[in-house]
């Protein structure tokens, strides 16, 4: 990482850390003080998203439905299958639990970052002790996207929105294996919630 002078923050995104088994260790090792930023949307259209990425990329993967399932006809999922074991969020976040208090953990909530991204963002300000600068002001709907944009980019006049490989079209999974995803995250949601002391509303 490199040096922090005084009035700056460094930071460091990689989507895998949060479900890293060493990772807890080696950032505590690094700096025990360091904040930690998680976005966290429902587990089932993660999995689906997750899905729909790799599709992207490998054509031929089996369909999301033979995937989820171990064995479909006793129903039981496959937990093995990393789109399906990311979305236990309360087990990843008992990891860690073991080295950060929830103080220095903030959870943004991947729904209201498209429904509400000013405010989602107020609460990314506020967790860095930031001010406030980034507000709705800062955003617009872009209709053709489907998504918030910004209406400025970092150094740039022109309003700017996310790529093509953020926001792609899922693919219409069996109705059966969703409400079987559904059922088996819920307990894990539950924890999640009680874990954070905030219901996401995936239930
Ligand atoms: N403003 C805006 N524009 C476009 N997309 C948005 C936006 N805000 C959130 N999202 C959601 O971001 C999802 C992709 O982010 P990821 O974190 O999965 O991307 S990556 O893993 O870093 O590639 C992506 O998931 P998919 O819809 O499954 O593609 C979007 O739902």
């Amino acid at each position: 990482m490199p040096k922090t002078l005084e009035g700056q923050i460094t930071m460091e995104k990689t989507p895998s850390y949060f479900v890293t088994k060493e990772a807890p260790a080696r950032i505590y090792a690094m700096s025990r003080d360091t904040k930690l930023i998680v976005v966290v949307r429902d587990p089932v259209t993660r999995a689906i998203s997750d899905y729909t990425q790799t599709l992207s990329k490998k054509p031929d993967i089996p369909t999301f439905e033979s995937l989820t399932f171990k064995n479909r006809t006793t129903g039981l999922i496959d937990t093995s299958w990393s789109a399906v074991q990311i979305g236990i969020y309360a087990k990843h976040l008992d990891n860690w639990l073991q080295f950060f208090p929830m103080r220095q953990i903030l959870f943004v909530s991947g729904e209201r970052l498209i429904s509400d991204p000013a405010g989602e963002l107020g609460r990314v300000q506020d967790f860095l002790g930031l001010k406030r600068i980034i507000t709705d002001k800062h955003f617009y709907f872009n209709q053709t996207k489907g998504f918030p944009c910004l209406k400025k980019a970092e150094g740039s006049s022109k309003p700017h929105c996310l790529g093509k490989t953020k926001g792609r079209t899922h693919p219409n999974i069996d109705p059966e294996v969703v409400q079987r995803l559904r059922d088996f995250y819920r307990p894990f949601n539950m924890k999640f919630y009680q874990m954070t002391g905030h219901n996401f509303g995936w239930d």
